[in-house]
């Protein structure tokens, strides 16, 4: 067993002062398209045992041969279809500061700080963490931005914090998000964004397919609880927008790797409609609380061609709830309510 190192006070410990924290965590991106950025964000993901169960000693030579000759380069490509070239950045890492950013604007005048902080890659959880206690920091509100529950995403998360902290000797309190997949804020600022970018479309599409991230289906039978919060969350949409399961299906995009994942996978679902007379379909991502390469490459770009190529004659991408003014709004709502008594 490895053993603590606890610090002395310095860096780690609270400034005097009794400010609140609030620290969004998402996922991670590279820090560049190239094969050795690629590389290192993979790497660092793919060795995560929350997200990839299989014995270290078994699974490390595979990532380390095959799957990190080939895959960089590949996803690479993809990343460059869709990197932010005025900041040169990705699309996630823009979306996930600005949303901290606006975030902070709601709370300028109370005695609250917001940092941002990801699972893998930079700025790290360990950073925004450091960087709220050194504001004056000592409660911090954990909030990892998954609105469905996965061991693989939110689990993980916030192991990685209390991994920081048990380096340090003065921890902040710490209090943790809990799922939110069928909130109604959340559900009522999907609807608006879905509705908004429906409302300019000259004609309505026959279908709009909602499309989460994968998961593999034994994570499931061993107590994730993913595809029910998944389901709870595209159930309260269809209420709320008085849709039917035909109308409103629920798929799941993104496997990786030879196991059975959970089904039915959104790109070959898409691509079957134009056989049954679905010509116009719309996409939304609920699971996603920015956009990212799963959103705007693999639905935007390849499913797109897929669904185009089978006859489809129009594919509308829904933004995700991003740093619109409804996302900050539930990003206010949800911190708010982990702050009671705090603040
Ligand atoms: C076994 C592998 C993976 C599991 C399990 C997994 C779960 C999972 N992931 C997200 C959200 C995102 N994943 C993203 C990218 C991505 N995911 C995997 C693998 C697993 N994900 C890989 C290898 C990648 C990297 C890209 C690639 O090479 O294809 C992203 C996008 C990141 C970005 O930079 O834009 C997100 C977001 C969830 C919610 C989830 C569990 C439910
Ligand atoms: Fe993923
Ligand atoms: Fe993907």
């Amino acid at each position: 067993m490895e053993f603590l190192h606890i610090s002395s006070e310095h860096p780690d410990a609270p400034a005097p002062g009794s400010r609140v924290g609030i620290l969004l965590i998402n996922l991670g991106t590279p820090d560049d398209t190239n094969y050795a950025a690629v590389r290192r964000y993979l790497s660092e993901f793919l060795s995560d045992q929350r997200v990839i169960e299989a014995n270290p000693a078994i699974w490390q030579p595979i990532l380390q041969g095959v799957v990190l000759t080939v895959r960089p380069g590949k996803s690479g490509k993809a990343y460059g279809r869709i990197w932010n070239r005025e900041r040169d950045e990705s699309p996630l890492r823009t979306f996930s500061r600005a949303q901290a950013e606006l975030l902070a604007e709601r709370f300028r005048s109370e005695n609250v700080s917001v940092a941002w902080g990801m699972r893998y890659g930079t700025p790290s959880i360990a950073d925004a963490a450091t960087e709220l206690m050194q504001s004056g920091c000592d409660r911090i509100v954990a909030m990892a931005l998954y609105p469905q529950y996965s061991a693989t995403t939110t689990a993980t998360a916030n192991d990685q914090l209390f991994r920081f902290l048990m380096k340090i000797r003065r921890q902040p309190a710490i209090r943790t998000l809990a799922p939110f997949p069928d909130d109604p804020v959340y559900i009522d600022a999907l609807a608006s964004t879905l509705e908004e970018a429906l409302a300019g479309l000259p004609e309505q599409p026959q279908v709009v397919v909602t499309s989460f991230h994968g998961l593999p289906k034994d994570y499931v039978r061993k107590g994730d609880s993913y595809q029910a919060d998944c389901e709870r969350t595209v159930v309260a949409l269809r209420e709320r927008l008085g849709k039917t399961s035909e109308e409103m299906p629920l798929t799941f995009q993104s496997r990786f790797g030879p196991a059975k994942w959970l089904e039915p996978y959104t790109a070959p679902f898409v691509a079957a409609l134009p056989a049954q007379g679905i010509r116009r379909v719309a996409i939304m991502t609920p699971g996603f609380m920015v956009d990212c390469l799963e959103t705007l490459d693999e639905l935007g770009n390849e499913v797109r061609h897929e669904f185009m190529a089978a006859g489809g004659e129009e594919l509308t991408l829904i933004p995700c709830l991003n740093a619109c003014s409804q996302a900050i709004d539930l990003l206010e709502y949800l911190a708010r309510s982990q702050l009671q008594g705090w603040v």
